[in-house]
């Protein structure tokens, strides 16, 4: 592992034992995220999309291999992994202000100060008039800015998204793509992101990994070109190269599914 990687899977494999017996989920796993890298994993419903991420997140141990955060192994939580998941899980009696410190109060850090970098997230997260609101005054999109910056105020090195813009709008979630790589993109943070919508995956990443099923394994790995890779999500669906990779995309997950039947991918 060089300076240069945020985290890296090392020949990795995960079993899940439970009352039928034991179920080998993700195989032979290696990848390496560079530090400022946008990586997502797409793939076929039970292909391991989460399993991997969760391992990232030191959540459980791998049954085999290793997890690596910078020089670190994982063998536990880190504070410097962030979560967005798809639901947002702010708490309904809590302000907004309140929820995005979430974060800083399981760290034992919120004080006067750390609140000065609350309001800021929200200001710059377009929430600034919205601190002293509750969750329920606030629409789907509005509440994920929430879920950011309760993130991004903990100051994580590395964000893993679990299809956090699947619940929302074709437009807000547009929007919401756009406001999250400019954010990370101006912080330099490592991004893995696991979504269902190649679209998004093409859009956003530098990177996208396809994995296929039975077990979950990394099937192909596909560099996003440039101008694509530079460009913000939604002007980058409108270049001319951006169907073609698309396409790409969509071959690579039929022919997971081939047999199985068909699955959305988009
Ligand atoms: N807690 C668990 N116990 C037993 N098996 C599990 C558990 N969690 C996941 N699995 C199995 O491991 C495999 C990978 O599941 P995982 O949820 O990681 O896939 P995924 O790609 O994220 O799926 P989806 O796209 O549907 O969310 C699947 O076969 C699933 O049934």
């Amino acid at each position: 592992m060089n300076d240069s990687t945020a985290l890296a899977l090392r020949r990795l494999s995960h079993v899940y034992v439970g009352d039928k017996g034991a179920s080998l989920a993700v195989e032979g796993i290696d990848l390496a995220v560079a530090k400022g890298e946008f990586v997502s994993l797409v793939g076929p419903s039970g292909c391991g999309k989460t399993t991997l991420l969760s391992l990232l997140a030191g959540l459980f141990p791998p049954t085999t291999g290793e997890v690596w955060l910078g020089g670190e192994r994982v063998f536990g939580p880190s504070p410097k992994v962030g979560y967005m998941l798809q639901q947002d899980y702010l708490f309904p009696w809590r302000t907004i202000r309140d929820n995005a410190a979430v974060g800083l109060e399981i760290q034992g850090t919120k004080s006067k100060e750390t609140m000065k970098k609350v309001d800021g997230w929200l200001e710059e997260l377009g929430l600034g008039g919205s601190g002293y609101r509750y969750p329920h005054e606030l629409s789907g999109g509005m509440r994920q800015r929430v879920a950011l910056a309760r993130t991004l105020v903990t100051e994580p090195e590395v964000l893993l998204l679990d299809e956090p813009f699947s619940a929302l709008d074709l437009h807000i979630k547009m929007q919401l793509e756009e406001l999250v790589v400019e954010t990370l993109g101006k912080l330099g943070k490592t991004a893995v992101l696991v979504t269902h919508d190649l679209s998004e995956a093409a859009a956003m990443s530098d990177r996208v990994i396809v994995l296929g099923r039975n077990p979950g394994h990394i099937r192909k790995e596909i560099a996003i070109p440039e101008p694509i890779r530079s460009t913000d999500p939604i002007e980058a669906r409108k270049l001319p190269g951006f169907q073609t990779l698309f396409e790409e995309l969509w071959a690579e997950l039929d022919a997971v599914d081939e047999g199985k039947g068909g699955e959305s991918h988009a």
